[in-house]
């Protein structure tokens, strides 16, 4: 006999990638603990995204950010679920009308890891050693320490980049400490890179939370389980991205940490080859995080960076 299932009171989207389903099934759980209700009561919808189909070019050049989030935006408008649940880097800055981010989970580390079967280090990498990356902000990032690495497209997730690594695709790869943390793969990394060096994305490690405007009884059941901290930074961050127009077709570095009541945002824009960089970094209060964004963002304007923009990801 089949036990029966309750009938779902809440919905949440995915991408079906194992590190979107543990992120989904984590915000599945922290609704489930905060607002009593039964786990198996929340159901979890996966949604296949153009960026999932589109395996044969960069994302960068089929479209952009918005690839992952599309379909999964569209169901969320329509109704066919209640929530959508992101990694915030991968959300552009502009959303749909009618949908807003509501929540955040506490966020995961923020750094990028360092894998390598011959070197400890991005330093210590052979010269002319080859790095395997399809994030243009990696690809730049790594150039301007080491402008000698050569650079091929690694597309897929985390286990297909993994599983090419292991096959001598490239020397070196860099993924994200907090997608190797959610998917228990952390010991993969050899090393893990200091933010001083190497800015990650805006929005790294963060699982935002995607709800219709005005949903009440769903924005009530988010808003408990929103990370207060995770939030501010992330409203600075997507702040200065937005203020940059930048988008996945540029190098952009942005982070906001919070200490005692203060915010410190670094950016970082860079010319695709990593030879040119602008950095700032400013303090204030948590209160101002939109504004710090803002004027992190306008501080690199003054100093020409629109210019970076224009260019293309020369090879
Ligand atoms: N673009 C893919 C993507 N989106 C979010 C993460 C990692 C998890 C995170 O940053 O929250 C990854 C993989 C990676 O960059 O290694």
């Amino acid at each position: 006999m089949q036990s029966a299932t309750p009938a779902p009171v809440l919905v949440i989207g995915t991408r079906g990638s194992p590190l979107a389903l543990a992120q989904a099934n984590e915000t599945r759980d922290r609704i489930a603990a905060a607002s009593g209700l039964d786990p198996a009561a929340i159901a979890i919808s996966v949604i296949r995204t153009s960026g999932d189909r589109i395996q044969d070019r960069p994302l960068s050049e089929a479209g952009g950010k918005g690839l992952f989030t599309k379909e999964i935006e569209e169901a969320l408008v329509a109704g066919r679920i209640d929530l959508a649940v992101h990694s915030s880097k991968d959300m552009p800055t502009l959303l749909p009308e009618g949908l807003e981010l509501s929540a955040f989970l506490p966020r995961e580390d923020v750094r990028d890891a360092f894998l390598s079967p011959v070197a400890a280090s991005l330093a210590d990498l052979p010269e002319g050693a080859v790095l395997g990356t399809s994030s243009l902000r990696r690809r730049a990032m790594a150039l301007r320490l080491r402008p000698d690495l050569k650079t091929v497209e690694f597309r897929g997730n985390v286990e297909t980049r993994l599983r090419k690594l292991s096959e001598g695709v490239a020397h070196a790869t860099l993924l994200a400490m907090a997608g190797l943390n959610r998917l228990g793969l952390s010991g993969h990394a050899t090393a893990v890179i200091a933010t001083e060096d190497f800015l990650p994305a805006a929005g790294q490690g963060a699982v935002a939370i995607e709800t219709r405007i005005h949903d009440e009884r769903v924005l009530r059941l988010v808003r408990d389980i929103d990370h207060a901290p995770t939030s501010t930074a992330l409203h600075a961050e997507r702040a200065f991205l937005a203020r940059l127009d930048g988008s996945c077709r540029t190098p952009i570095g942005g982070l906001a940490t919070i200490a005692d009541g203060t915010m410190t945002f670094r950016g970082m824009v860079l010319s695709h080859d990593g030879q040119r960089s602008e950095q700032v970094r400013l303090e204030g209060p948590v209160a101002e995080a939109t504004a710090i964004g803002i004027s992190a963002a306008e501080a690199l304007l003054a100093r020409g960076v629109a210019d970076y923009f224009r260019e293309g990801p020369a090879g």
